[in-house]
């Protein structure tokens, strides 16, 4: 890993490894164009793990497949914004470049391993494959890394199982093959969207385990999407809370879960974290996305809703006080609000369930 260190410490100080900022993505639809994700910002640092959260439907694939392209377009178009990795914006590059930097530097781990494998070749193939698209190895060495791979990734007897089809592994053990394909590449960052969400219970802690451990070994940064809290709990470093294509709330994993600051994340969060724990299910729906209302995506599910919670542009990411990095899109945290309405709230709402 000796190049892979000079290469990571040749960053610069303070610029995170990926910088998100005002992320907008539309599609055009039969109805006009829908606006899946409005300004998005955030940032992932070196070595840790970001989770995106947020019901179905709140932008969070689209905003994790926009940041190397992989969406459509069209009928997907980038309206504006920015992805840099490294300070470099991906959203600028060539397909010709993007592809170096999916094949190299940011890999992606996807819900249903069954499609990022290819069921007409061994899986060694597949990886040794994967290590000599962009590393100029011999066969001989790209077979060692292959079979190091698949140890690590913990596919027992992989000496054997190398010459094994995709079909001759289980679930579990196929999501294993997809991570050792994505580490073949060496990342800096890997993108997993929902990884375990096809897997048996008991099999969705083994990669979750997993993931921890290569992130650790490797020093690579993880975007991770989950339903789970209790997969947010484990993993996250940070949290970045998703509602109708809006960032609702940023903060620490310890902040966030310590107090949420934003009522949509109050309501989201608002059962104890266990693994195997999914978000809850909370009243209404989302909003339209092809014509969303004024004001905060949430006001119409949300019980502390007032006049101005409806009106104008959604509200800033405000510092949450007392915090060190928890910022909240709710007029409450803002200059004229009292956010002890909402802990106060929160706490009542507690207690009755
Ligand atoms: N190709 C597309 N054409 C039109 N609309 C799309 C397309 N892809 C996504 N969308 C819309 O963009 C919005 C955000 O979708 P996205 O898949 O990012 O949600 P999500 O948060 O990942 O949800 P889930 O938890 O169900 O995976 C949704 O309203 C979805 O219908
Ligand atoms: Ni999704």
């Amino acid at each position: 890993m000796g190049q892979r260190h000079e290469q990571r410490t040749e960053r610069q100080q303070g610029t995170p490894l990926l910088s998100v900022r005002d992320l907008t993505v539309e599609f055009d639809t039969d109805r006009g164009p829908l606006r899946a994700v409005d300004g998005v910002e955030f940032d992932v640092e070196q070595g840790e793990t970001v989770c995106l959260v947020g019901e179905s439907g709140s932008g969070k694939t689209v905003t994790a497949e926009t940041i190397t392209k992989l969406i459509r377009m069209p009928p997907g178009r980038v309206v504006r914004g920015v992805a840099e990795l490294d300070g470099r914006d991906l959203l600028s590059l060539s397909e010709r470049e993007l592809r170096r930097v999916r094949g190299n530097r940011i890999a992606h781990v996807f819900q249903d391993p069954q499609h990022a494998l290819n069921h007409c070749f061994t899986v060694g193939w597949q990886i040794r494959e994967a290590i000599q698209v962009h590393e100029d190895v011999s066969d001989a060495a790209a077979r060692e890394r292959t079979l190091t791979l698949l140890d690590q990734v913990g596919i027992p007897d992989a000496t054997t199982r190398y010459d094994d089809y995709p079909h001759e592994f289980s679930g579990g053990m196929k999501q294993r093959i997809v991570v050792a394909m994505a580490l073949a590449a060496n990342p800096d960052l890997l993108i997993a969207d929902e990884p375990t969400t096809a897997l048996d219970v008991t099999i969705q802690a083994q990669v979750l385990d997993l993931l921890e451990a290569v992130q650790a070994e490797y020093d690579m940064s993880i975007l991770l999407i989950t339903h789970d809290l209790g997969v947010v709990a484990e993993l996250a470093d940070r949290v970045v809370v998703l509602y109708a294509g809006k960032v609702m709330e940023r903060g620490s994993v310890y902040e966030v879960f310590d107090a949420p600051a934003h009522p949509y994340t109050q309501v989201l969060f608002d059962c104890l974290p266990g693994r195997g724990r999914p978000l809850r299910s909370i009243g209404g729906r989302l909003p339209d996305l092809h014509d969303p209302p004024p004001g905060c995506r949430f006001a119409a599910r949300c019980d502390y809703a007032r006049d101005e919670c409806h009106t104008g542009d959604q509200p800033p990411l405000y510092d949450v006080e007392e915090t060190q990095t928890q910022t909240a899109s709710c007029v409450y945290h803002g200059p004229s609000g009292d956010p002890a309405v909402l802990r106060d709230g929160h706490s009542a709402g507690e207690s009755d369930g």
